[in-house]
């Protein structure tokens, strides 16, 4: 748990619902089918998952975590089906100096993807979210992290829901608010969910920050490594929209403050071009489907309503200039 400072407060998952588009559930998976994903998950990291490269002024740069792809509209046996569709989910792949793992997904974690479709339906009945990809990200210690960013929407489509699950150690997950840089820091205890409404990628960006080894809290299994899994739902129609930037990559599309982009890609081996030009289309889609989602949570899920959320402004920079955004309830 966090120090409370003066700018930083404890506040309810309950109360986390009303700061931000994002919900946190606790226990989602039955404990033996966590502890079972969990076990399999470090084992298949180790062997086949990879750090990804993107270049910043000539510089080459590592994923400070390994990562991979898993197809769950795959069925076993279609192995090899799997390198044909990694250009569609994972678009850029190509591009990539050590291209993204893309595995088969086990019978644990289609389990596990079932359970996270059951607690978005709970939220969100009238959805027709289903979980068709999930990512793996493996974070072997403290300096193990993913920086600020929103997601790539390109496979996605504009206001994805996008639900992560978190085994293993406990990292900080935190949640930023582009417009005033309000910060909430959200502990992820193994087994834990956070779901992230289709708001989120638009006026949120996320991160799991670094963070000192001492800080984390270490699990029976697992020590230091927290393994999570974001699960997306591909939307393959959009597959004809992709558009190939100056450098004659694909572009990613990203959206900020509600407007969509698409961007020269930081992912591979060649700088970025520099292209970025707003997208009419998703923009579009998003008015569309603005228009048909509410946001409302259900609250009969269960959920721990003591489960304390530490809430930043400033991400704990005490004695450092912090740009304060006040979020109010
Ligand atoms: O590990 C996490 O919880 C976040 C991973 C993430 O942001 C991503 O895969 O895009
Ligand atoms: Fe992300």
């Amino acid at each position: 748990m966090l120090r409370q400072t003066g700018c930083e407060r404890a506040v309810s998952d309950e109360e986390l619902t009303k700061l931000a588009p994002a919900h946190v559930l606790r226990r989602v998976l039955p404990s033996q089918l966590a502890t079972d994903l969990l076990k399999e998950l470090l084992h298949e990291s180790k062997e086949m998952w990879r750090s990804s490269s993107w270049v910043v002024r000539g510089k080459e740069h590592m994923t400070p975590r390994t990562t991979a792809m898993y197809d769950l509209s795959l069925e076993a046996g279609q192995g090899e089906a799997t390198k044909a569709s990694t250009q569609q989910t994972n678009p850029g792949a190509e591009e990539l100096h050590r291209p993204r793992a893309s595995c088969m997904p086990s019978e644990l974690l289609r389990q596990a993807a079932r359970c996270i479709h059951a607690a978005v339906k709970q939220h969100r009945p009238e959805s027709t979210w289903s979980p068709t990809l999930a990512l793996g990200n493996r974070y072997d210690d403290g300096r193990a992290c993913v920086g600020w960013h929103s997601d790539f929407l390109n496979s996605l489509g504009p206001r994805p829901i996008i639900v992560g699950l978190s085994l293993g150690a406990c990292r900080r997950f935190s949640l930023r608010r582009t417009s005033d840089h309000s910060v909430v820091a959200i502990p992820m205890p193994h087994n834990t969910v956070v779901i992230m409404w289709d708001d989120c990628q638009e006026e949120w960006e996320h991160s799991v920050p670094r963070q000192a080894d001492s800080s984390i809290g270490k699990h029976p299994v697992a020590g230091l490594v927290r393994i999570s899994l974001t699960f997306r739902m591909a939307r393959p129609e959009l597959a004809e929209k992709q558009k190939l930037c100056s450098c004659g990559r694909p572009s990613v599309l990203k959206s900020k403050g509600g407007r969509y982009y698409l961007a020269c890609s930081p992912m591979g081996t060649s700088s970025q071009c520099g292209f970025w030009e707003h997208c009419p289309w998703a923009q579009a889609e998003a008015e569309r489907l603005r228009t048909l989602q509410r946001w409302e949570a259900s609250p009969e899920v269960a959920r721990s309503a003591s489960c304390a959320i530490v809430c930043l402004t400033c991400e704990g920079r005490r004695g450092r200039k912090a740009r304060h955004g006040k979020i109010r309830l």
